[in-house]
């Protein structure tokens, strides 16, 4: 069943805000980045929340006003953009986005329309945005409050941040260190599905805010415990992503403690499905697929899979180890390694990127269900590989922490 959204828009602001997204969409680059500006300008204190810039998906700061904009052109139907408002709210959830941000981020994005389309942006076109965007938020808050009273009602779990100290700290290659954690509290924790992440809050000496970054977890589920595996980025003043991942590399060790959302996210592994299960994995990618492949041998023990991991080489290739040992436990599990910058020591089934020859060389068929994360380029690669491949789109699975098109198109 549909569900229907009503708008209770008039016809003449419809009209309005639709005759205008192909302008905004355009000069989307340039009004997403005014909106930002401003955003920190006037509210510095979402920088924490809403500065992802270059974080994991780098994309993330479009796929607001990217919705808004698909929103608006779908503004006679809004129905169309739930699964879209969906897989958002899961990162927004994850984040504590709560109702208050909206009018804010609305105000911002309206001065931004206004500033970048100068006359084109007149006093009509304005006041239908205004509208259509509080109805766009609407849709969001609704979903959001939804998904808060979800995390409420289950066992254990809990929303804004909770925290959990480092149990142990594992280094799984020279870049890759696992961290397990469990509550402070003696209170239970919900189980997760496997692809799900958390947020990390990281309240840092000398950083004048906390600092946000999500990562998946990697074990399989309903173990009584979570773990997260972090990649070591690099630390340059203009790479966000090392300023959390070096913290917890370097300050936060066994005993420490972090503050985390609970389990989110809407890449996860459907259980029910029985056919072969083909999981692609580049670099630190691989933190999902773990935790997928982990969960099908215990939940789904007959069940072929194919685990496909892509790294330059054996120094920074996580888990190695395990994969190898879960392969020679259960012979419907064949795992694959991919190495572009080898060492002549290194033990690898092909050298270069996984390719599309190769790829279809080593899997039965394409009626399978299809796993994927890794770097945006490796990302692009695999959905081009798959589609050639004329694999359904039911079954192509990634996560891509921005907008998906950057990723199909
Ligand atoms: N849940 C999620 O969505 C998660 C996403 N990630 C993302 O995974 C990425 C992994 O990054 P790194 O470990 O730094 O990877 P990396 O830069 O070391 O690359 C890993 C491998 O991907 C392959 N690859 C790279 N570019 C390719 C291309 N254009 N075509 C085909 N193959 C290509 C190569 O084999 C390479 O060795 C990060 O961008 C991170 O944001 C990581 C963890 C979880």
């Amino acid at each position: 069943m549909t569900t229907q959204v009503t708008t209770g828009l008039d016809q003449q602001t419809r009209d309005i805000v639709k005759a205008t997204v192909p302008i905004l969409q355009e000069r989307g680059g340039e009004i997403t980045k005014r909106f930002y500006q401003l955003l920190f300008e006037n509210h510095p204190e979402l920088k924490n929340i809403f500065n992802q810039t270059n974080q994991r998906k780098g994309d993330q700061s479009k796929a607001l006003a990217n919705t808004v904009y698909a929103a608006a052109l779908h503004i006679d139907q809004l129905e169309e953009i739930l699964p879209q408002v969906k897989q958002i709210a899961h990162k927004h959830k994850s984040l504590n986005i709560k109702p208050e941000h909206y009018p804010i981020v609305g105000e911002n994005l309206l001065l931004a329309m206004k500033d970048v389309l100068g006359d084109a942006a007149n006093e009509d076109v304005i006041g239908a945005w205004e509208k259509a965007y509080g109805v766009i938020a609407g849709v969001f808050i609704d979903t959001e409050k939804e998904m808060y009273q979800e995390a409420i009602d289950t066992v254990g779990g809990w929303v804004d941040y909770r925290d959990f100290k480092v149990v142990d700290k594992v280094a799984e290659s020279d870049v890759i260190t696992s961290f397990y954690l469990e509550p402070v509290d003696d209170n239970p924790f919900p189980i997760y599905q496997p692809g799900q992440y958390i947020t990390i809050k990281a309240e840092i000496d000398g950083e004048p805010h906390s600092h946000l970054r999500q990562y998946s977890l990697s074990c399989a589920p309903g173990e009584g415990i979570y773990r997260i595996s972090v990649k070591r980025e690099d630390a340059l003043a203009d790479n966000p992503a090392g300023i959390v991942s070096n913290y917890l590399h370097s300050k936060v060790n066994k005993g420490g403690v972090v503050s985390i959302s609970a389990p989110s996210g809407d890449f996860t592994l459907n259980q029910n499905d029985t056919r072969p299960l083909v999981l692609i994995s580049g670099g630190v990618g691989l933190t999902p697929m773990m935790s997928m492949l982990e969960s099908t041998i215990k939940q789904q023990p007959e069940r072929e899979i194919y685990y496909i991991h892509a790294a330059q080489n054996s120094n920074v290739h996580a888990m190695k180890d395990r994969v190898k040992e879960i392969a020679e436990q259960y012979n419907h599990v064949h795992a694959y390694t991919v190495y572009d910058n080898p060492s002549d020591e290194d033990n690898y089934d092909k050298k270069g990127y996984i390719d599309y020859e190769w790829l279809t060389s080593i899997l039965p068929s394409n009626d399978a269900a299809f796993y994927f994360c890794g770097p945006k380029g490796f990302m692009r690669a695999m959905y081009q590989n798959l589609k050639k491949y004329d694999v359904a789109d039911r079954d192509i699975n990634f996560e891509f922490f921005g907008p998906a098109a950057a990723i199909t198109e």
